[in-house]
């Protein structure tokens, strides 16, 4: 007779793993650091190049360093031949969260790539600044091949963010887009040990290399707990365009069981200090076009609120996914690029984990993660299985 067993899993809440100077939440305040920064002063007055440096190297820079910084990441936008040629070959309607997982480690395979068994901080570092240059370019080329429009050339006169946008769409953005842009990309660049996070650091606590951490943590991202909520909640957002009951619809949604996407973070427990600049970006890029998606999300805010506190659910509110997808859609951004979008934002911070994590300790060896699991034997008790021949199975 076999012996069910309800396996627990507690997702580590509450476990503090390790020791990182890199970012700081108080999830009942709501308050996002990094590096000692208030995420509302990085917004107002840094840039992505400028908040990149500082989780990487730990400081603000100089005007100097900040413009060696700049031009070494604008040096690096242009994507090995290797990489163009696989991308051809892939098919055209795969998830580009999977594209962009697996064009990561081809990218080590280059003269950039950590060389040796022991990592060697001023390479990691010459890697995530490679890193932080291609993500974007791999999104935008990848777009373009799946469309069959021609690639683009990085353009060294335009930004960061205007770069994306240019070598994803062909046209320069205007100043006022890319800026939000660039905002978008403060916002989600770092966040602690986040699932993503955690998975590079714990893959790069076994000495594989930067990109290997990357890759994991990409395809971490991908999922829909995760940054692949802001994909989710654009395909909610546009399934409920024409819908005249939404909040019948979200009912129907939680009755069932089902989670909303965008409502709800492991972390902030009182509201997630990133939503309200998303919302009034949202709000104030709407006013150029027919304003609906605000109201939509208004909506199922409101209703999603009301039926959790009827559940004493009082603590689940919108989360990052929620605010930055119709700001993405109005950016002529794909819904299925919003978490590559993310993911381009938030490999400042997986890099600077993972160097982190590489140089952890006076001897630069990190320690190997090796948690422990309960074991229950789910369908025969913990031990003492008898093996069954297959034959007289
Ligand atoms: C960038 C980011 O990764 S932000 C998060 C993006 N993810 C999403 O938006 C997906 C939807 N949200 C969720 O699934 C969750 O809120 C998470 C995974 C993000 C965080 O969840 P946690 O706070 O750790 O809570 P947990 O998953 O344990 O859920 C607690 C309870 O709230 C419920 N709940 C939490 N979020 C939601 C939601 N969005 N919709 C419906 N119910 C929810 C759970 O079902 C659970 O109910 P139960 O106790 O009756 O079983
Ligand atoms: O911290 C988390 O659990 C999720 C995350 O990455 C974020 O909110 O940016």
């Amino acid at each position: 007779m076999r012996e069910t067993v309800r396996l627990k899993n507690t997702g580590l809440r509450g476990v503090t793993v390790a020791d990182s100077a890199i970012s700081f939440i108080d999830g009942e305040k709501g308050i996002l650091i990094y590096r000692g920064y208030r995420i509302e002063d990085l917004v107002a007055y840094s840039t992505f190049m400028e908040t990149s440096y500082l989780l990487l190297f730990g400081t603000l820079p100089t005007p100097e360093q900040l413009d060696s910084f700049t031009q070494q990441v604008k040096a690096m936008r242009t994507l090995p031949g290797h990489v163009i040629d696989s991308m051809r070959l892939w098919p055209k309607n795969a998830r580009p969260m999977d594209i962009l997982q697996a064009s990561v480690p081809l990218l080590s395979m280059t003269k950039d790539r950590e060389e040796g068994d022991e990592p060697d901080r001023r390479i990691c570092l010459e890697c995530s600044i490679g890193l932080i240059a291609r993500l974007p370019s791999l999104v935008a080329v990848w777009h373009r091949i799946r469309t069959g429009q021609p690639i683009l050339e990085p353009d060294p006169n335009l930004d960061h963010a205007a770069n994306f946008l240019w070598m994803l769409q062909g046209k320069k953005p205007d100043t006022a887009t890319a800026g939000d842009l660039d905002i978008c990309l403060i916002l989600h660049a770092d966040h602690t040990f986040n699932a993503s996070t955690f998975a590079a650091r714990e893959v790069v606590s076994t000495r594989a290399s930067l990109y290997a951490g990357v890759s994991a943590a990409l395809g971490a991202l991908s999922g829909n707990l995760h940054g692949g909520a802001n994909t989710k909640v654009m395909e909610m957002l546009i399934k409920l365009e024409n819908e005249p009951d939404i909040e019948q619809w979200v009912a129907g949604q939680l009755r069932r069981g089902d989670r909303l996407m965008g409502m709800g973070h492991a972390i902030y427990k009182t509201g997630d200090p990133r939503v309200a600049f998303l919302k009034t970006m949202g709000k104030r890029l709407e006013k150029q076009t027919v304003t609906k998606w605000a109201a939509i999300s208004e909506r199922i805010e409101k209703a999603a609120l009301a039926l959790f506190a009827e559940q004493g659910k009082t603590t689940i509110l919108p989360n990052v996914d929620f605010a930055s997808a119709p700001v993405y859609h109005l950016m002529g951004i794909p819904t299925d690029l919003m978490t590559p979008v993310f993911a381009i934002s938030r490999v400042a911070g997986w890099c600077a984990h993972i160097i982190e994590e590489q140089f952890a300790d006076a001897q630069g060896k990190p320690a190997l993660y090796r948690p422990q699991a309960q074991y229950v034997g789910e369908y025969c008790g913990p031990m003492g299985c008898e093996y069954v021949p297959m034959k007289t199975r």
